[in-house]
């Protein structure tokens, strides 16, 4: 997997690559790694298929009942804690590396790195997966502030390309989220039209 979050101005670019394997054999080649966990907050997910879901599931139930309890939606940081906890608590259990990105009323746009022993970090921007190894280098040599959101995608849909063409854990296409205040918007790029390097 390779998977990324990048903060802008006004909101949070999410992106990641469709590639599930269960050893050298491609499971789904169009997994969708981006899940909802709430109106305007997401989540990129890496490590196990099966643990990154169950735990997305249970933080998903958890904000929409904080939500019903507190009349107002949760901020970011509250879904990123949340994940923390379950990850933490359960690290000799699970194999779950998670981005939490968004945005909230209080904060505006944030991202959120939650690394395997389940540490919580709020970064600019953050990548994760097997992927995510090739493309450190790449992304300090070119992430700035500043950027707006047409830049914010080109820097997702290159690093996560560039990932792709060297990782054999990652493939398939990219989809993107851009979430704002006013809205989510979902992105693709098929296989046969990633950037080419
Ligand atoms: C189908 C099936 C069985 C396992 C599928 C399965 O979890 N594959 C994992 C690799 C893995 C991990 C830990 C144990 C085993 C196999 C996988 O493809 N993870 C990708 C992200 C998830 C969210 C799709 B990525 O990190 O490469």
């Amino acid at each position: 997997t390779s998977i990324m979050a990048v903060q802008f101005k006004d909101g949070v670019v999410v992106g990641a690559d469709s590639r599930t394997t269960t050893g050298s054999y491609i499971a789904n080649r169009v997994t969708d790694k981006l899940t909802h966990v709430h109106e305007r907050i997401y989540c990129c997910r890496s490590g196990s298929a099966a643990d990154t879901q169950a735990i997305a599931d249970i933080v998903h139930y958890y904000l929409q009942l904080h939500t019903q309890m507190s009349g107002s939606p949760p901020p970011v940081h509250t879904a990123a804690t949340m994940f923390q906890k379950l990850c933490y608590e359960n690290k000799d259990a699970l194999s779950a590396g998670i981005i939490v990105a968004g945005w909230d009323k209080e904060a505006g746009p944030s991202v959120y790195n939650i690394p395997l022993g389940g540490g919580l970090f709020k970064q600019p921007w953050a990548i994760g997966g097997s992927g995510s190894t090739y493309v450190y280098g790449y992304c300090d040599a070119t992430y700035q502030e500043g950027w707006d959101r047409d830049q914010t995608v080109e820097f997702v849909k290159n690093t996560l390309a560039l990932a792709m063409s060297r990782d054999g854990s990652s493939g398939g296409v990219i989809r993107m989220c851009v979430i704002t205040e006013d809205k989510v918007e979902r992105l693709f790029v098929p296989g046969d039209q990633l950037p080419k390097f």
